[in-house]
């Protein structure tokens, strides 16, 4: 089991919760026949739109209030507005999310479906059906390799999200293929997009890499895309407002159409520190590096 003494109070929470409903059960494994995610990043991309995986996330930790909207309306939304994927939070308890709103969105919309949870145990991957699940390389420590034999033997495509290059290379060991560098450090829940821009040259070029959080604008996803990222996963900045214009303005990031959401929209959150990082593109990968302007 991980030390969970240098994790902020609420997280330890929400892994408490995970391990209690790990400890539920299910019977039966479930068999999915997945959509394939980088196939739609790839449509995305033919079709001149930055691939965002837009979150459905009606709470947060770190988010005033709640958004009571219904799901599957906020997922078309997205949907229409060009996100080439979804994140829906399955975690109850902390994000107001629950698996009956995943099977509802992933039955309403034909773009992969990813399940946003804190997975800890092998039982947790029957609660639902997605194209793709998350496993979060501090949380599951020593038993990633294990959990993600397991949730590929069920058909899902996988994301090990890391933080930091120690993680990234215990997530690579273990055979990821689909990596995401979460850009809020699950100790102090503060965002520093320059994370990302120290992980990312260290991910070899056939690794699909996608950045998570704290990406609060048009100037962040480009940020994001000139560091390697081949997509984007966006809650917060997506979930304030109007979902569809939000997305459509990530999503045309790099034609240069695209007004900029943290300009109109206030992200609660406030936490994105804009001042991090030094400047310097990674040069994982340059494809995504665009010279249009804001
Ligand atoms: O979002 C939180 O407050 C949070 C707190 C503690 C653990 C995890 C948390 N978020 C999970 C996520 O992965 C994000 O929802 C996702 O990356 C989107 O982030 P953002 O665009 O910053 O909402």
């Amino acid at each position: 089991m991980e030390d969970t003494t240098e994790l902020a109070p609420a997280v330890r929470s929400i892994l408490s919760a995970a391990r209690s409903r790990a400890a539920e059960g299910r019977s039966g494994d479930v068999a999915v026949d997945p959509r394939d995610l980088r196939a739609a990043f790839d449509a995305a991309e033919a079709d001149g739109r930055v691939p965002i995986i837009a979150e459905v996330k009606p709470t947060s930790p770190t988010t005033d209030g709640t958004r009571e909207d219904d799901p599957v309306e906020l997922a078309e939304s997205m949907v229409a507005g060009g996100a080439a994927a979804l994140s829906v939070l399955t975690e109850p308890e902390h994000f107001g999310g629950s698996v009956d709103t995943l099977e509802r969105v992933r039955e309403a919309v034909d773009v992969p479906v990813l399940r946003k949870d804190f997975i800890v145990a092998e039982s947790q991957l029957d609660a639902v059906e997605s194209d793709v699940v998350l496993l979060i390389a501090r949380f599951v420590g020593d038993d990633l390799p294990d959990l993600l034999a397991a949730a590929r033997d069920r058909g899902f495509q996988v994301l090990v999200e890391v933080h930091d290059r120690e993680e990234l290379a215990t997530a690579l060991d273990a055979g990821a293929t689909l990596v995401g560098v979460n850009n809020r450090d699950l100790a102090e829940l503060v965002v520093d997009l320059g994370t990302f821009e120290s992980v990312a040259p260290h991910v070899p070029d056939d690794v699909t890499l996608i950045a998570e959080s704290g990406i609060a604008s048009t100037e962040d996803a480009r940020r994001m895309r000139a560091a390697g990222a081949d997509a984007l996963l966006v809650g917060s900045a997506i979930m304030a407002g109007d979902v569809e214009a939000n997305t459509r303005e990530l999503t045309r990031a790099e034609s240069g159409d695209g007004a900029d959401i943290a300009s109109d929209e206030t992200d609660e959150n406030g936490e994105t520190d804009e001042s991090s990082g030094d400047g310097e593109s990674g040069t994982r990968d340059t494809r995504h590096t665009t010279d249009t302007p804001t």
